[in-house]
Parts: C-alpha cells; sequence; structure tokens
C-alpha cells in the first residue's frame, strides 16, 4: 500500500484532535468555499469523522457576488455529498444592504448564514479552514493598525459562534500542506479572486509583505507569526482572568466603578477592566477604540475635575469624588 502523503495525514491528524472530545449527538458542520485550504478540510472531516463514530455535513455560503457564484457553490455541494457528508447544502445570502465594506458585509452574512446552519442542523461545531498563514497575516495586520495584544493574540483555534463552538483545525497546518494535501488528492480548488485582489489589506499583506518577510528573514516567519499568536493568547487569558476579578472588586452598588480600587491596579489590568465595563453599558466593540479607554483611565489618573467623557452610543462616563459612574446622556 503506498504510504500516505505526509499533508494529507497532517491534516486528518489537526481534524481528529478538534473533533475529539465533542459531544457526539450532532454532526460537525465544515464551512466549505470550495477554496484549497477548507476543500482539505473538508475532504479530511468526512474521512475523519465516521472513523470517530460522528456525522458530518457540509455548507456552503453563496454570496451572490460573481458570475457563475451559485454554480460553483452547488459544485462544491454536490462534491460534499459525492465524498460522503450526511448532508452537503448551499445557503444564499444578501450581501448588500449591510454596513461596512463590501468584505466586511459578506463575512457578517456568511457568519449568520453559518449560525443558522449549526442551528437547524443542531450541529456540535463548525469547522473553518483557516490556515498558519491566515494567522500569520492577521497578527502583521494587528501590529500595522496598532491592536495591541487582543488583535496580536491573532484568531482563537476555538470561540462561540451563537451558541456552537466555532473551530479553525487548520491553525497550526501551512497553506502550503492545504494545496499539496488537494493535489495529491486530486481536488481542483476554486481560487477566489478577492484572495489576490490588491485593493484589500490582506491580499496585500499575502502578495507582498509576508514573502518579502521570508525573503529578509528567512522560512520560519510564517510560523513565528503563529507562535507569537498563541503566546499573546495565553497571556490575554490570565490577564482576562485578573481584569474579570478586579471588575468585580471594583464595583460599586450602584453601577460605578470605586476610583481607589481602580488606582490601586497595574495600567494593564485596569485598562481590561475600564474596557470590559465600557462594553457593560453599551458600548459596541467594534466602535471602542484604544482612545475610548485612555479617557476613561484619565478620569481614574489623572482627574483635575474635568467633565463627563463619551463613549461610543452616546454613552457618557463621569467621575465625582471616588467613583466613576455613567452619566445620562447629553
Ligand atoms: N463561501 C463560503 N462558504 C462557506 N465557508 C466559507 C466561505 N468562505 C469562507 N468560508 C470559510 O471561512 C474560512 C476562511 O475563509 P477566507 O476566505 O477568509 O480564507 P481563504 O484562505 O480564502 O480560505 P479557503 O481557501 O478555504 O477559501 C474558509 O476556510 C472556510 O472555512
Amino acid at each position: 500500500m503506498a504510504a500516505l502523503a505526509a499533508p494529507v495525514a497532517a491534516i486528518r491528524v489537526a481534524v481528529r484532535h478538534a473533533l475529539t472530545g465533542l459531544p457526539s449527538d450532532g454532526p460537525v458542520l465544515v464551512a466549505c468555499s470550495g477554496g484549497a485550504d477548507s476543500l482539505a478540510l473538508a475532504v479530511a472531516t468526512a474521512f475523519v469523522a465516521p472513523r470517530l463514530g460522528r456525522t458530518a455535513a457540509l455548507v456552503t455560503v453563496d454570496h451572490g457576488l460573481q458570475d457563475g457564484s451559485a454554480e460553483r457553490a452547488e459544485a462544491v455541494a454536490g462534491w460534499g455529498r459525492g465524498v460522503g457528508f450526511t448532508s452537503s447544502t448551499v445557503v444564499r445570502v444578501a450581501v448588500t444592504g449591510r454596513p461596512g465594506g463590501p468584505e466586511a458585509a459578506a463575512r457578517a452574512a456568511r457568519y449568520e448564514a453559518l449560525t443558522e446552519a449549526a442551528r437547524q442542523q443542531h450541529a456540535v461545531a463548525v469547522l473553518t479552514g483557516h490556515t498558519r498563514d491566515d494567522q500569520a497575516e492577521t497578527v502583521l495586520l494587528a501590529l500595522a493598525r496598532g491592536a495591541g495584544p487582543r488583535g496580536l493574540a491573532g484568531m482563537p483555534a476555538r470561540r462561540d459562534l451563537g451558541g456552537v463552538p466555532l473551530l479553525r483545525p487548520l491553525l497550526e497546518i501551512g497553506r502550503e500542506q492545504t494545496r499539496a494535501a488537494c493535489a495529491v488528492l486530486g481536488l481542483s480548488p476554486w481560487q477566489d479572486p478577492h484572495n489576490t485582489d490588491p485593493s484589500y489589506s490582506r491580499s496585500r499583506v499575502r502578495a507582498d509583505l509576508l514573502p518579502a518577510l521570508v525573503r529578509a528573514l528567512g522560512p520560519g516567519v510564517v510560523d513565528n507569526l503563529a507562535r507569537t499568536a498563541r503566546l499573546v493568547a495565553a497571556d490575554n487569558a490570565a490577564l482576562d482572568e485578573l481584569a474579570a476579578a478586579a471588575l468585580a472588586a471594583a464595583r460599586c452598588p450602584d453601577g460605578g466603578l470605586s476610583v481607589p480600587v481602580l488606582l490601586g491596579l497595574v495600567p494593564a489590568v485596569r485598562g481590561r477592566v475600564l474596557h470590559s465595563w465600557a462594553r457593560e453599558l453599551g458600548a459596541s466593540p467594534g466602535a471602542l477604540s484604544h482612545r475610548h479607554v485612555a479617557a476613561l483611565d484619565a478620569l481614574v489618573t489623572a482627574w483635575r475635575g474635568q467633565g463627563p467623557t463619551g463613549l461610543p452610543g452616546g454613552i457618557r462616563v463621569l467621575r465625582s469624588a471616588d467613583r466613576l459612574s455613567p452619566a445620562p446622556p447629553g
């Protein structure tokens, strides 16, 4: 018997690892675009899931943004039925009329559709094909926009998606491995023209920046960036725990925060406490910036009698004596 190609084996191991320990009373749902990463993920899941006594389903989202997208989505779903998924379906979404640019709108519509498909199918997890290269790109983009530790932690291997775990089994698999696996298995991935469109910053990072870094610093760069994300994520988790305890300690019965308690915190923890509290008050995470948290911090550490500070959503925070409190809008 021919030896199993190394990329195929590595991807199966990664998928097996991700599926182990999940409840077995529903399918795992693979989100497949037809691109090399999610095709390699899908074919590995179709192989691994039944061997673990589980069922697997596939869903492909048709954003309706390109000519022929419906036919391509049908082809992906048909392929899925052929490789043994118990269900393999297309979900059509409407991208227009949503806030943000086209990329953000498509992404939001896609995750809504995946959440709904998971709910309808009683899926125990949704799997996406993000790779180590996607992670390295995410870290570079975060670094470049000054996103801080939360951004530098990149994409988690597991997060909540509307009550279902979203898993990224290929975060430690390189893109060259997903391409190689597809080639070995005779699969013809779809090349998304958006991935090479230089008007997207991620495309420019993929096409220009990462290759330049690899040329300048060596081939370990991608792996090192992904490792940085893992290390920062572990530190974030520790700081988040400290901040949750500190927020509880700083809370006053009227919903405000105690300034003496806040002053006793190290700045990294205090910043997180203020960020969490601002979110509790209703500031949306997308709009809440470093600048807003710095302004709250100034109410604590550099108070000279200044008036209320504004947060996104018309929220205002007031310092009075030894307390931060939400102020009436005005
Ligand atoms: N149209 C889609 N339908 C279903 N899932 C999708 C779709 N587009 C993206 N995904 C999921 O999100 C993951 C990340 O997609 P993204 O477009 O950011 O990366 P990518 O590198 O182009 O991935 P791929 O090579 O699989 O298309 C994909 O691997 C896939 O699991």
